[in-house]
């Protein structure tokens, strides 16, 4: 029996990489459904290649012209975030790849657990932000949750794998690698000037744009160690970012007995998506093998919080607890997408998202509309700073 597949997210970077990994395991997998934003052209050629049962847009106008473009396909055009959640919950799919970018992927991957799917998890912020219920709708509903970050489902390699999933055993901690972006090397001044297409330009990965933006400033490693905590049920206390610049080690497990287990491979997102969707089992994919002897040298350096201060905001973050992540994730949102519409420098996004975790009031989170509640907060409160600041 093939594998169904819901692809939240498709028209995206880890949307293209899935789609090949279906496309090359049509024997195991088949492609029922897809969600997009905007992206409409893209979106229609996924719809006559692989011919899903359900597309859904983010708006009516989108739906309406993928509907045209489609004319005639045997597909369901659909819109909103009630249908997207809809596709993620029906009993045409096995596995859902959540890959929207940002918050707005929150409701869809809840409802993919709720439904009892495997979670293909590469959206980051819907963890990061909803945390404690994330995790126990996970546990509540007996979920496969598989890490497709390609830091955490290295970690997820490198721990003890049994028929429920990989277990945290005689962990010491966690070494998460961080590349450190394409401005590693950069002084303040330097870094004060850089433009949206610097910021994009990753060193390693080819990725989307606000993740990409996430990397240059170290944001990434901060979600990415709040995901770490999450995940593996550890605190950051217990989570050591290692600076890597090649991304070959993707993390590493240390134990208690001095041993460190470390997944390695080329930086390519089909080797973890792939892991997620044929675990236990591995696939071929189309990824070069690795050749440690063009690598040559791994390099390894500390974090510069000082540089990069979104790192230790994050960590404050959790820290903080309740609906801080929340709040600074969705500050964080807001200030990337005015960096990549050029009204902030690269800077500002750091000193923004500490304006608004300083002045936000904090809450617990015992429901999910307190989630809710503190991104329109944040939300808020940063497009109100952002608009002081550029007058
Ligand atoms: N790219 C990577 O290598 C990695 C990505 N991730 C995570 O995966 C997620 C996706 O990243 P990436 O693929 O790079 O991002 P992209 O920007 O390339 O793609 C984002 C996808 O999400 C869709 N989308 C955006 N907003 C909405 C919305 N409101 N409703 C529905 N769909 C929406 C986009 O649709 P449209 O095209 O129509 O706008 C697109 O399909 C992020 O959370 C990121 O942090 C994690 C690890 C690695
Ligand atoms: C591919 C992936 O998982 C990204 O999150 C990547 O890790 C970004 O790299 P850095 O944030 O380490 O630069
Ligand atoms: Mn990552």
């Amino acid at each position: 029996m093939k594998q169904k597949i819901c692809l939240l997210g498709a028209t995206g970077s880890i949307g293209s990489s899935t789609l090949d990994v279906i496309e090359k395991h049509s024997d195991q997998f088949e492609l029922v459904s897809v969600a997009a934003n905007s992206s409409v052209e893209r979106m229609a050629e996924i719809c006559r290649q692989f011919l899903p049962q359900r597309a859904v847009m983010g708006s009516e106008k989108a739906r309406d012209a993928l509907a045209k473009l489609c004319h005639g396909l045997p597909i369901q055009f659909e819109w909103g975030s009630e249908a997207m959640e809809d596709i993620a919950s029906d009993d045409a799919c096995d596995q859902v790849m959540a890959s929207i970018m940002g918050f707005a992927g929150l409701r869809p991957t809840l409802a993919a657990i709720r439904s009892g799917k495997r979670v293909l998890l590469a959206n980051k912020e819907s963890l990061v932000t909803a945390g404690r219920l994330f995790m126990d709708e996970v546990a509540k509903h007996n979920v496969v949750l598989m890490p497709i970050d390609s830091e955490h489902n290295a970690i997820y390699q490198c721990l003890p794998q049994t028929k429920q999933g990989a277990i945290k055993r005689d962990v010491d901690k966690i070494l998460l690698t961080a590349s450190g972006g394409p401005f590693r090397e950069f002084s303040m001044e330097q870094m004060c000037a850089v433009t949206p297409a610097q910021a994009c330009a990753h060193p390693n990965w080819t990725m989307g744009q606000k993740i990409s933006v996430d990397s240059a400033s170290l944001m990434n490693k901060g979600l990415e160690l709040i995901e770490a905590c999450w995940l593996f049920d550890v605190t950051p206390d217990q989570v050591q970012v290692v600076v890597h610049p090649e991304s070959i080690i993707h993390s590493m497990v240390s134990y208690k007995d001095g041993s460190v287990i470390a997944q390695m491979g080329n930086p390519d997102m089909k080797i973890p998506i792939a892991y997620g969707m044929t675990w236990p089992k591995r696939v071929e994919t189309d990824v070069p093998p690795l050749d440690l002897f063009s690598v040559s040298q791994l390099n390894f350096e500390a974090p510069d919080i000082k540089r990069f201060p979104n790192l230790r905001l994050a960590k404050e973050a959790w820290f903080m607890g309740g609906t801080a992540m929340a709040t600074l994730n969705a500050s964080n949102e807001v200030a990337v997408a005015a960096f990549l519409n050029k009204q902030i420098s690269f800077l500002d996004i750091a000193r923004i998202n500490e304006k608004v975790l300083e002045r936000s009031e904090i809450s617990v989170v015992n429901e999910l509309g307190a989630v809710f509640d503190a991104d329109f907060e944040a939300r808020s409160m940063a497009l109100r700073v952002i608009d002081t600041e550029t007058k």
